[in-house]
């Protein structure tokens, strides 16, 4: 079998898709993006395709190693996310070859569903428990929200208690039966996160997320040893080598992101991986149906799996959803708060075609927004 083109498709809300063809009339599917830097990546698919035109698309590991290694500058979002995404889509065809889910050919399912959670947004507390409770409507037994909008990186008294408060205001609503998780999304500094993480402990929080910047890595085990809530990160972190600092500062769930960490060549490895220092695997997936049907084919091969992220309902994803881009649904279900495994071969998402060469005809231009403190200086958002 030889790989005949390599096709990229800007779809709203804010994704990349890729289809690699084959002479052999097999196709496989991907999603190599990273949110905000999406035309960026596909011009780094373009260039990576050099590699991969006329090959053997069966041999996914030895192309995973030509993608990452043979282009001489290595890693990093952009790079890495577009290996990420021509990684599913050779996965996905080399479960087609076979007739077989992805996740039989990672050593075969050791779980029948995966928990999902999805995400929930507001400002004030009343808001945030509001988006809490439709997200319980639809049958999700987790959610995760964000601690604090625009904050200080040393927020004081009242800022500290507005994180308490809508944490409260969700656990209100959830009961003690559900979960809820809290993204810092790298907005407050080191002393914060160590002042307000026990704070919120009493609330009892699945885990607390991102509570540095990737870029103070060194800084998180100074979290990590004072936090009673376990701690998360990795959506911005790229591959094993990445994660080792993370792991041994202590973090109890690694959540790399199918569609940013080299794929599901790179995140199976990240797994086991995580699973030396005793810690879980949550991957980050805010983003289509390909990058979660290569989340969950990984989940249902794991053994050290926590739940997994899904974007269907959120709010910041507007105007079109993952469910948009599949002619059958039905995988995508989440009864009681969960997805069951699937026998669909290759990724086992049934694209439609027509819906996403019609989106990239429109395009996007999602970019994160810019936030900035009263004071009028730069705000992480
Ligand atoms: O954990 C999450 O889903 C968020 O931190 C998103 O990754 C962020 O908003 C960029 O998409
Ligand atoms: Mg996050």
């Amino acid at each position: 079998m030889k790989i005949t083109s390599v096709e990229t498709f800007l779809v709203p809300p804010r994704w990349l898709f890729c289809k690699i063809a084959t002479d052999e009339g097999i196709v496989g599917w991907g999603e190599p993006v990273v949110e905000g830097r999406a035309e960026t990546v596909r011009a780094a698919v373009g260039e990576l395709s050099d590699l991969l035109l006329g090959k053997d698309p069966l041999r996914v590991e030895d192309l995973w190693q030509l993608m990452t290694k043979a282009v001489f500058y290595r890693g990093g979002p952009v790079l890495s996310s577009a290996v990420a995404g021509l990684d599913q889509a050779l996965w996905d065809i080399l479960g087609k070859s076979l007739g077989a889910p992805v996740h039989q050919l990672l050593g075969g399912a050791v779980r029948d569903e995966v928990r999902v959670y999805g995400w929930i947004g507001g400002d004030e507390p009343s808001a945030v428990a509001e988006a809490a409770a439709e997200q319980v409507a639809s049958g999700l037994t987790a959610v995760k929200m964000n601690a604090a909008g625009r904050i200080g990186r040393l927020p004081g008294k009242h800022e500290v208690d507005g994180v308490v408060a809508r944490l409260a205001a969700v656990r209100d609503v959830l009961g003690d039966e559900r979960d809820v998780a809290v993204d810092f999304h790298g907005r407050f500094g080191v002393a914060a996160a160590r002042r307000v993480i026990p704070e919120l402990a009493p609330l009892h929080p699945l885990f607390v997320e991102e509570p540095v910047l990737p870029e103070y890595t060194h800084r998180l085990c100074d979290v990590v040893s004072v936090s009673p809530v376990p701690v998360a990160c990795g959506e911005r972190l790229y591959s094993r080598t990445d994660f080792l600092p993370a792991l041994q500062a202590g973090i109890a769930v690694a959540q790399p992101d199918l569609s940013h960490a080299g794929g599901i060549s790179e995140v199976r490895r990240i797994g086991a991986l995580a699973e030396t220092f005793d810690a879980l695997l949550a991957p980050h997936c805010p983003l289509g149906p390909l990058a979660l049907a290569a989340s969950l084919q990984v989940a249902f091969a794991t053994p050290n799996f926590l739940i997994q992220e899904q974007s269907i309902g959120i709010h910041y994803n507007t105007g079109a959803e993952l469910l948009d881009y599949v002619l059958d649904r039905a995988p995508f279900a989440f009864p009681g708060g969960a997805i069951r495994r699937w026998e669909a071969p290759g990724l086992g998402v049934d694209i439609d075609e027509n819906a996403v060469r019609e989106a990239d005809r429109a395009g996007h231009r999602w970019r994160p927004p810019v936030w900035r403190h009263d004071d009028g200086s730069f705000a992480e958002w």
